[in-house]
């Protein structure tokens, strides 16, 4: 039986060492301030924006939510976020994904100032993770929070094979630039993988991390004996059960380690926004973090 990922747990964790790096910002009179903006009143992201509020407020970050109508206009949205990128209270700026029709993710993304980019989601940021760059810059939450979790497990990279599958700019594409950046090699498998292929990289994996949205898409057969699993996936089923995209029960019984959903991946999102914030205000500050990567 494979050991448990516990994210729950890690990012408790996280949270822990993130409240003794605002103590010591604070003594330098620096309050990391992340401000989420969030557009109409999609459920679940109503129960997300409200927990972030209060994991800032536990670990002592300035959090502001700032709510607007669904119909709210492009311009007035972009006017909003250009006063945020000049207010020096400001350290992170986060837009709730995912947006309204009528309003262009992409551009609201671009007019957030890179150096307050808390999610990663701007071009210039994304291209510095592609390109490797050395210098400091914000990383999409969940694929760092993944990072995060295999190291606390010291799940080895270097020289290993690992199988992405999905291609989301909120996951699989940072994830590939990530892992490669750890020397593992990295498939990325997709919609358009043909099945022989997708068969035979899954089962040569040594860390496969799944993120499609589709739920029990890899199951225990899948894998190699002993992988490290990776459930990205968050799925509400018509029963009102929460569901990865990995038939947990199966995979279990062949994998090394991997994450449950609910309280694996999930709960690491939001731990590692909030390092992000105070990585950013600790820049914004010049001022070195230790264990800026390695939180925990
Ligand atoms: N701008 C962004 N929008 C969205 C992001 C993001 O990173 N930036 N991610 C998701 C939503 N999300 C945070 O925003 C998020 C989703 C789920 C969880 C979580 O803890 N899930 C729990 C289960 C919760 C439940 O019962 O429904 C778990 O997996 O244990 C945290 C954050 C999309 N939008
Ligand atoms: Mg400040």
């Amino acid at each position: 039986m494979a050991e448990i990922i516990d994210g729950k747990a890690i990012a408790q964790l996280v949270r822990q060492k993130l409240a003794e790096q605002v103590e010591v910002l604070k003594t330098k009179s620096i309050v990391p301030g992340l401000t989420v903006i969030i557009v109409g009143d999609d459920p679940a992201s109503q129960i997300y924006v409200r927990n972030k509020e209060r994991a800032a407020q536990k670990v002592g970050i300035a959090h502001q939510t700032i709510r607007l109508a669904a119909d709210v206009t492009e311009a007035s949205l972009l006017t909003i976020i250009k006063k945020l990128n000049q207010d020096d209270q400001v350290d992170a700026i986060l837009v709730q994904s995912p947006l309204p029709n009528h309003l262009n993710e992409q551009l609201v993304q671009e007019t957030i100032s890179p150096e307050k980019d808390v999610d990663g989601f701007n071009p210039i940021n994304i291209g510095k993770l592609y390109a490797n760059r050395h210098e400091y810059y914000p990383v999409a939450n969940t694929p760092k929070g993944v990072m995060t979790l295999l190291m606390a497990h010291h799940v080895p990279l270097r020289g290993k094979l690992a199988v992405v599958v999905g291609r989301s700019i909120l996951v699989g594409k940072p994830m590939l630039s990530l892992l490669e950046a750890a020397n593992a090699s990295v498939a990325l498998l997709h919609r358009y993988t043909p099945d022989d292929l997708r068969r035979s990289l899954l089962k040569q994996a040594d860390i496969v991390i799944v993120g499609t949205g589709i739920p029990g898409l890899v199951v225990g057969d899948d894998l190699k004996s002993g992988a490290t699993v990776i459930d990205v996936g968050i799925n509400r089923l018509s029963d009102g059960q929460l569901v990865g995209d990995v038939d947990f029960a199966s995979a279990q019984a062949v994998a090394g380690a991997i994450t449950p959903v609910p309280g694996g991946v999930g709960p690491m999102t939001i731990a590692t926004l909030l390092q992000t914030t105070v990585e950013l205000a600790a820049q914004h500050h010049q001022i070195e973090l230790a264990d800026k990567w390695q939180i925990i």
